[in-house]
Order: structure tokens, then C-alpha cells, then sequence
């Protein structure tokens, strides 16, 4: 064990001898806490480990030296070729790696190389690092600065930075959230957070919410085929449901998406946002020729966007009249008109449907598969409503008492997450389970991974809801291992929202069907979202 003075020599040498940062090496304390999944309260800012001060200073609490920061080269990962770098290996039936199976590729990857893996020389991508360690995730969202850049769509991008600048980029802070950064981004999103992230925001939507739900049961029911299941294009029968939700958050109206008529306002924001949804995973997964010129699918994509955008316009004008002539607001729409302006609230509304459907219909889509799955856990589900209810209709504040239900939900976001990971784009050099990170590296959390390994959840191949009701400090999980909305200044902006749409449908379902699977077990894919890979089919028996 070195004495304390030759610790503080060592470090001395160390900082002026190294050529790859300016930063100190660590101490370690000897009480071996450091390498826990709980993160001490204080850390230490080179690797994160424990430190009562900044360390090379005060060192009378350690006895060991952390190794020196190691360099970008030597993070561990897949040696890219010459020329073809690491593309290749996501090329279909030669390079091993799938983005559709992006779940099986990141587990492979954490056994070959451990919980820091370098996926460098992707053609047309920055680097990327990929992080499967629960307390170095926390270490970068706790370290972000006032604007962290979240890699997102560049096409989506192009749309509003170039293709349609003379409207988001007229104001200063008027681009929106998704796929905007800097100064524009946290002028926007101090603007909208103030109203969609305060106290009953969501609330407000209890009732109308639970009567789409109300509505979505009925429909199911009269699709159901002679053996009571639910036709193949089930999914698309859920999106129906969440646009028609979201409608009425983010729109303040009823689409009637269960029965639009032809050419009516609806049907085209109903076909705008599919077709959406069909060119996006399309644009942003394969090669991007819409760089080069503008493919017929990227110019039917511009196109659902530009309809989007202009129904969103068309309601925050009927949201304008009714402010007028009532005074005072009495949704979330007229709250951001109020609080925002006009085009705050159209673009916030825009950016709503295009990352707050398809997240929730295929979020609703698996828990309902994996529930499906289980009848025992139904059956407690049901009756944890029942005794809630008592066969009333749902007000808010009742979801609060379902403690099993909302447990349930993140039991299935723990294993199969949506959103399968999530990143930022470091904005300075940063250093990752003790390597040096260089500024303009995506950063990759990867849920499914850090959810579905041993390391951070015992039996975490089993479907266990009660681990989320467990209130031992000694049985919780490590909180950043699961964290399927995000975190922080950027973390997702509808989850009040999403929340209370999936509980209550979940609610509705279950008090409504007993619900059964008959057929071959499904995997999940990347699609974009993480989803059930093929039609769900559900057996809805009426209770
Ligand atoms: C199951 C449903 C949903 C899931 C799993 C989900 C997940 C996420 C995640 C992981 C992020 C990135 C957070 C981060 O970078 O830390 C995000 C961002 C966002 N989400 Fe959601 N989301 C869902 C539903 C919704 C809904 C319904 C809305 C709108 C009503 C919405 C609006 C947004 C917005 C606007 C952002 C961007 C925030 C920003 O960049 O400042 N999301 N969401």
C-alpha cells in the first residue's frame, strides 16, 4: 500500500507527464465501494468513483491509485475495415450485426467487449459509444450541460432546418424540440415545460381520455373474428386509438379516427401521420439517397409533414377563437397559446404527433401481448381495478391507487423498452468508464441491454411486476437502469401524457376481456420502435 505522500508524488508526476487530457488520476477508498451499482453522492469527475474531495488533493481518505485515463483508441469494440469501416457489418446476411436486431447485436457486443464499446467508422455517422453501465449512464446525464443534443432524425432535420426554415426558423425560438439543439432548443422547450409538465397537465384529460379508451374497447369488440380474436392489422387499430388520444391532448378535439369519413380533416392527418411513420424508419435506418436528391419516398414523407403541420395551424386558430370569446383557457393547447403564442403551440402540437403515437400504440401493443401471456397477472390487474372502481367511471388520482398495474407496465418497459435506446451527442470531452471521449461521439444508452441483464435486475429474465413494488433498499434496482423515458433537461416531454393513456387503456382492456395468445410466440424488432414482430392476434374474451 502506498504512504499517503508518495500517492500525492504519483499523481503530480502523473498530471504533468500525461499527454492525453489535463485531468488527474483518481483514488480509490479501500472500503471498496466504489464498485457498486449505487453511485456515491460524491464522485469522482475523471471515473466516477468515490471521493469525499477533488481528488490529487485531499487524499486522507485512499489508499490506491485509479489507473491513468486511457485514450479513445484503446476503447474496446469492433475494428473497423479500410474503406468500409464498420458499415459492412450491418450488411444483411455477411456482416453479422442487424439494426432490426439491434437487442441481439448490443447483447453480443456487452459479452464480447464488456459494458464500453466502440462502434466506430459507420459511413455518414459520427462515432458511436455504446454504454451499458447503469452508474456511467447516470454520470453522463447528471454531467450534461444546459442544452444536451440528443442524435435525432436527420431528415426530419433537413425538413425544418433547411426544407422549411421560413417557418421554423422565423423566430428564434420557435424550431421546436425534435431534431433541434442549442440555444433554440432550451428557449422552446423552457417554454413548453412550463405547461406540459405542470402539476395536472395530464390530469386535466382523466375523463376524456378514458372515454377514447371507453371507445377503442367497443371497436375491439366488434372486429373481433368468430373465434374472438382480433384481426391481423390489430396494431394499426391501436394507432387509431393513441392518434385519437394525442388528438385531444395536443389538438384539444375528437379526430373520430374510429370512423373518419373520406377527405375530411381527420383522414388526412390520420393518413399524414402514417404515412409519416411508414418513410421515416425508412429514411433514417437505410442508405440516405434523399441526401443526394429527393426520393419519391422522401417527398411523400415532406409532404405528410407539411399536412401535419398544417392541420396542427388550423386548430390553434379555433384554439385562438375560443380564447377570444371565453377569455381564459381550458386545455393544454389553449394553456400554450396563452403562456407561448400561436406558433409555439402549433409547433409544439406538430412535435407531439410525430414522437408521442407510435411510441404509446406500440408501447399498448406489447404490454397487451405480454399480458396476454398471463393470466394470473390479469386476473390480479382485474382485480386491483375492480376494488378501485367499484364499477364507476375513472377520475383522476384513481390510477394512483393501482400500485400493480403501473408496476406491470414497467415490468414490460424494463424488458422490451419502446424505445429501445437512447443517446446524446457529448458537446464536450468526457470521460466514460474511464476512457477519454472525445466532443461529437454519440453516446448510446441502450436500455433492452442494461434492462434485461443480471448485473442490474436478479432473475431478470423473468417477468417479476412486484420487483417495482419493493420498497427495501437492499432489493432496488439501480435507477438508471431502466429509464424508458429518458432523463434530465431532454427527458421525454409527453410521459404524463403517455402514462396516463397507457394505464388507462390498460385498465379498460382488462376490465373489459380476459385476454389469451394462441399462436407462435412472438419475437420482438426494431421497427423503429422495439415491438412484437408480426400481427397480434389476441383472444378477447368478454368478462
Ligand atoms: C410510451 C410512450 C413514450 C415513450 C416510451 C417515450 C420515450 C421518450 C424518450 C426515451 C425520449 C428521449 C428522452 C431523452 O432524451 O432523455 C422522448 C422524448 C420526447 N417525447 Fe416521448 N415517449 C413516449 C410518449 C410521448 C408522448 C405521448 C409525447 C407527447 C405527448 C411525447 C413527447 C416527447 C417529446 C416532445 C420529446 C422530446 C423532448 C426534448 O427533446 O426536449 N412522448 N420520449
Amino acid at each position: 500500500m502506498r504512504s499517503r505522500v508518495s500517492v500525492v508524488k504519483w499523481s503530480i508526476k502523473n498530471i504533468s507527464s500525461r499527454a492525453i487530457s489535463t485531468t488527474p488520476p483518481c483514488y480509490q477508498a479501500s472500503d471498496g465501494l466504489e464498485i457498486g451499482n449505487k453511485l456515491p453522492s460524491r464522485s469522482c469527475p475523471v471515473h466516477g468513483q468515490r471521493s469525499r474531495s477533488t481528488h490529487a488533493i485531499d487524499t486522507s481518505l485512499f489508499d490506491t491509485v485509479c489507473p491513468p485515463v486511457k485514450s479513445w483508441e484503446e476503447v474496446p469494440g469492433p475494428k473497423p475495415l479500410p474503406f468500409l469501416g464498420n458499415t459492412w457489418r450491418f450488411t444483411p446476411y455477411i456482416g453479422g450485426y442487424s439494426v432490426e436486431h439491434i437487442d441481439k447485436t448490443c447483447m453480443s457486443l456487452r459479452a464480447q467487449y464488456g459494458n464500453c464499446v466502440k462502434m466506430a467508422g459507420l459511413l455518414g455517422r459520427p462515432d458511436m459509444l455504446f454504454v451499458f453501465d447503469a452508474s456511467e449512464v447516470e454520470r453522463v446525464f447528471r454531467g450534461e450541460d444546459s442544452s444536451p443534443h440528443r442524435p435525432s432524425m436527420p431528415s426530419l432535420n433537413y425538413y425544418k432546418h433547411t426544407l422549411r426554415k421560413d417557418f421554423f426558423g422565423a423566430e428564434e425560438d420557435c424550431a421546436g424540440v425534435i431534431a433541434v439543439h442549442g440555444d433554440s432548443w432550451a428557449a422552446f422547450r423552457t417554454k413548453v415545460s412550463r405547461v406540459a409538465l405542470s402539476a395536472g397537465a395530464a390530469a386535466q384529460y382523466t375523463v376524456p381520455v378514458s372515454e377514447v379508451a371507453d371507445a377503442f374497447v367497443q371497436r375491439v369488440r366488434e372486429i373481433r373474428n368468430e373465434k374472438f380474436e382480433t384481426p391481423d392489422d390489430f396494431l394499426n387499430e391501436i394507432h387509431k386509438w393513441s392518434l385519437e388520444s394525442l388528438g385531444l391532448i395536443a389538438l384539444d378535439t375528437r379526430l373520430a379516427c374510429f370512423d373518419a369519413n373520406e377527405g375530411s380533416e381527420s383522414q388526412r392527418l390520420i393518413d399524414a401521420v402514417n404515412t409519416f411513420f411508414l418513410c421515416v424508419g425508412e429514411l433514417e435506418l437505410r442508405a440516405p439517397w434523399w441526401r443526394l436528391y429527393p426520393t419519391a419516398m422522401f417527398k411523400r414523407y415532406v409532404a405528410a409533414l407539411d399536412t401535419i403541420l398544417s392541420v396542427t395551424l388550423s386548430h390553434v386558430e379555433k384554439a385562438l377563437e375560443e380564447i377570444r370569446s371565453r377569455g381564459s383557457s381550458k386545455s393544454l393547447l389553449q394553456d400554450l397559446v396563452t403562456a407561448a403564442g400561436p406558433r409555439v403551440a402549433a409547433v409544439a402540437a406538430l412535435d407531439m404527433f410525430l414522437v408521442g403515437i407510435d411510441t404509446t400504440s406500440n408501447a399498448v401493443a406489447s404490454i397487451l401481448y405480454q399480458l396476454s401471456l398471463r393470466p394470473e397477472v390479469q386476473e390480479r390487474i382485474h382485480e386491483e381495478v375492480s376494488k378501485v372502481l367499484q364499477g364507476r367511471p375513472m377520475k383522476p388520482g384513481d390510477v394512483n391507487q393501482m400500485p400493480y398495474l403501473k408496476a406491470c407496465v414497467k415490468e414490460v418497459f424494463r424488458m422490451y423498452p419502446v424505445v429501445i435506446g437512447n443517446g446524446r451527442q457529448l458537446t464536450k470531452d468526457t470521460v466514460i468508464s474511464g476512457y477519454n471521449i472525445p466532443k461529437g461521439t454519440q453516446v448510446i444508452f441502450q436500455h433492452y441491454v442494461m434492462g434485461n441483464c443480471e448485473d442490474n435486475f436478479s432473475d431478470a429474465s423473468q417477468f417479476r411486476p412486484e420487483r417495482w413494488l419493493q420498497r427495501s433498499p437492499t432489493q432496488r434496482h439501480h435507477p438508471f437502469a431502466s429509464l424508458p423515458f429518458g432523463f434530465g433537461k431532454r427527458m421525454c416531454l409527453g410521459r404524463r401524457f403517455a402514462e396516463l393513456e397507457i394505464h388507462t387503456i390498460i385498465c379498460k382492456m382488462v376490465q373489459a376481456f380476459k385476454m389469451e395468445y394462441h399462436h407462435e410466440s412472438m419475437d420482438y424488432h426494431v421497427h423503429p420502435m422495439y415491438t412484437p414482430n408480426g400481427p397480434i392476434r389476441l383472444k378477447l374474451i368478454e368478462r
